[in-house]
């Protein structure tokens, strides 16, 4: 099985979740997608609603498959979030921000009562920190916050030329173990700038579903 096909396989057995569900949160990314092109393929887009999207890119693949997208303050909380992650590690913290989304899916995934997070096999570690950690900063706090970021072990890598959904910057912190995630998100959520980070260990998934060989995993 290549990458791509354990991808949608992941995103085929989040579907049972989504039963009864009439707004659901819906992520950013590869995965996402193959998630977003299930429901059109298994002809469930006249069961749902709506969706609160955690991008720009996932507004438009919803609304091209007919799904309307709305506001979350108009939603209110919802019950289920479907999104993949960057790495898995055994309390279902993640890394999260790949793609750039990290805050408006953090929002999305604080705000949901269920947060299921789809992967491939290949994103499953025992401690996080192999990914760059993404931090999305307010321009001017950037070269402030990776000199913060060197002073806790990271190695910051501006992502140049890119700017996120919210006109923000990201920051990617390379080679930093992440041992203690909580407190690292905390550490790392305090500093002057910084819009979120890509831990998500205060706000950890609730079930993972993981494509194997062997089949989909769910811890
Ligand atoms: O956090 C994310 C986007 O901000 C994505 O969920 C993460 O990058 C995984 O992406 P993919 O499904 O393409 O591997």
């Amino acid at each position: 099985m290549t990458q791509d096909e354990s991808k949608r396989k992941a995103a085929e057995a989040a579907l049972p979740y989504i039963k009864d569900v009439s707004i659901l949160g819906v992520g950013t990314g590869s995965t996402v997608n193959h998630f977003i092109d299930c429901l059109a393929d298994f002809n469930l887009t006249k069961d749902i609603q709506g969706a609160v999207s955690s991008s720009i890119a996932t507004t438009e693949r919803l609304k091209k498959i007919g799904i309307p997208v709305m506001e979350l303050s108009e939603s209110g909380n919802l019950d289920v979030y479907v999104d993949g992650a960057d790495e898995v590690n055994p309390l279902k913290q993640l890394i999260k921000g790949g793609g750039g989304a990290l805050t408006r899916e953090k929002i999305i995934a604080g705000a949901s009562k269920q947060f299921v997070c789809i992967v491939d096999e290949s994103k499953v570690v025992k401690v996080l920190g192999s990914f760059p950690l993404p931090i999305e900063v307010i321009p001017m706090a950037r070269s402030y916050v990776a000199r913060e970021v060197v002073k806790l072990g990271g190695q910051p890598v501006w992502r140049e030329n890119y700017i996120t959904d919210n006109g923000c910057e990201i920051i990617d912190v390379h080679n930093m173990e992440i041992a203690e995630p909580l407190a690292l998100e905390r550490l790392i959520n305090n500093l002057a700038g910084v819009v979120s980070v890509g831990i998500f260990g205060l706000r950890p998934a609730d079930v993972v579903l993981i494509a194997k060989e062997s089949g989909v995993e769910t811890m």
